[in-house]
C-alpha cells in the first residue's frame, strides 16, 4: 500500500490500553497512524502489541475492514517527537492517564504544534475538556471523544464538546468516528462523568452498597448483570424496557412510579465509599473464578447470543 492510497493521517497521543485501541480501529479503516507516548519504549511495546493483536484478530475472524492484519499494521507507525507525531495530522485523539494537569499539560503542546484545521480529542473519562483548553488558541478544535473498554468491540463513543467547540468539528469528529465503524453520541452539554459514567456509577454505587449490607455475595452480583439486566440492555435500552414492560411508558409510570420511588428512597446517599477491606473481600472471591472458566463462559453466551440473533432475523425476514 503506498502512502496515496491511505485515507489521511491520525495522531494518537499516548499509547497505553485506550491509545493502542484507538490505533487498531483508525488502521482498520485505512488511515495512517502515528503513535507518541512520552515513554520512548512504550511506543515499541504499542507498536509491537497493535501487530500481535490485530494478527490475533485475523486468526479469530473479528478483524476489521478490507485490508489484511499485515496491511494494517504498516498503517501504523511511531514517533518519539510530538511535534512531527501531529504534523499533517487531520486528527489527534489524546490517550494520557485521566488527571487534569496531564490533560492541561498535553493539549497545551497540541496547541502549540497543531494545524489549524486538525481535530483534537480526548479519550477523557470523566473531564471535561473545559477544564483543561479554556486559555488556548485553537480551542474551538478541541472536545472529548469518550470511547468504552474494549473500544475495537464496544462501539459507542461520547461526544462532549466544551461551550466554545465549533459545531463543525463536532459534526465532523461524529462523521469521522462513524466512518471508521464507531457508534458516537454527542451530549448537547458537559456534565461530569458523561452519560455512559453517571449510569456505571449508578450501578456500581447499588452493586457496593448491596456487598456492603452483606445482601449478596459478590458473586451473585455480577449474576444480576450478567444473566439478567446486561443481557437486556445489550439489546434494548431502560427507556425501551419500560414501555415494553406494560402497555408503553405511560401505562408504566402510572403502574410502578410508586414502588421504583419507595425503592429509590431506601438509596444509600451519594457518594458511596468504595472502602479498601471491602474490596480485597472481592477481589479474594473473584480471584476464586478461573480466567478460563470465565473465557469459556462468555464464548459460549456470545455464541448462543449470536444464534438467537440470526433466528430472529430469519424469522423477521
Ligand atoms: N482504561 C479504560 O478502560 C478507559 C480509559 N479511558 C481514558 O483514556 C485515557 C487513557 O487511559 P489508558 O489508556 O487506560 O491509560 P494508560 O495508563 O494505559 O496509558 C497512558 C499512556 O499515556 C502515556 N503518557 C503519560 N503522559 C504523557 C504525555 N505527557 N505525553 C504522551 N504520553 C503520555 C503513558 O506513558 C502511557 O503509555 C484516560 O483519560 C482514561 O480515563 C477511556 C475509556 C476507557
Ligand atoms: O469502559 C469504561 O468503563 C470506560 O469507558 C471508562 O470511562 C473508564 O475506564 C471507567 O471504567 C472509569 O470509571
Amino acid at each position: 500500500m503506498t502512502e496515496s492510497d491511505c485515507k489521511g493521517k491520525i495522531a494518537i497521543v499516548g499509547s497505553g490500553l485506550i491509545g493502542q485501541s484507538w490505533a487498531t480501529i483508525f488502521a482498520g479503516s485505512g488511515y495512517s497512524v502515528t503513535i507518541y507516548d512520552i515513554d520512548s519504549e512504550q511506543v515499541t511495546r504499542a507498536l509491537a502489541n497493535t501487530k500481535l493483536t490485530l494478527e490475533r484478530y485475523e486468526q479469530d475472524g473479528c478483524l476489521r475492514g478490507k485490508l489484511s492484519a499485515h496491511q494494517q499494521s504498516n498503517l501504523i507507525c511511531g514517533s518519539n517527537n510530538l511535534k512531527s507525531c501531529l504534523q499533517n495530522a487531520l486528527y489527534v485523539q489524546e490517550c494520557v492517564p485521566e488527571s487534569i494537569e496531564m490533560k492541561k499539560e498535553v493539549f497545551t503542546q497540541l496547541d502549540e504544534y497543531c494545524e489549524e484545521k486538525t481535530i483534537m480529542a480526548s479519550s477523557s473519562s470523566c473531564i471535561n475538556s473545559s477544564q483543561f483548553t479554556e486559555d488556548l488558541k485553537h480551542r474551538s478544535n478541541m472536545l472529548i471523544a469518550h470511547p468504552v473498554n474494549p473500544p475495537y468491540f464496544l462501539p459507542l463513543v461520547e461526544i462532549i464538546p466544551a461551550p466554545w467547540t465549533d459545531p463543525e468539528i463536532t459534526a465532523q469528529t461524529r462523521s469521522l468516528l462513524e466512518e471508521v465503524g464507531q457508534s458516537p453520541i454527542t451530549l448537547n452539554k458537559e456534565v461530569p462523568g458523561f452519560a455512559l459514567n453517571r449510569i456505571q456509577y449508578a450501578v456500581i454505587n447499588e452493586c457496593w452498597s448491596l456487598l456492603q449490607s452483606g445482601v449478596l455475595s459478590a458473586a451473585d452480583i455480577d449474576k444480576v448483570m450478567y444473566e439478567g439486566l446486561g443481557r437486556r440492555y445489550a439489546f434494548i435500552g431502560p427507556l425501551e424496557t419500560m414501555h415494553l414492560n406494560a402497555d408503553g411508558i405511560v401505562d408504566y409510570c402510572k403502574r410502578y412510579a410508586e414502588g421504583a420511588y419507595n425503592v429509590s428512597a431506601t438509596f444509600t446517599p451519594p457518594p458511596i465509599k468504595y472502602d479498601i477491606p471491602t474490596a480485597e473481600l472481592v477481589e479474594k472471591e473473584l480471584r476464586q473464578i478461573t480466567p478460563t472458566d470465565k473465557a469459556n463462559e462468555r464464548k459460549q453466551w456470545r455464541d448462543s447470543q449470536f444464534a438467537a440473533l440470526d433466528k430472529l432475523k430469519r424469522g423477521s425476514n
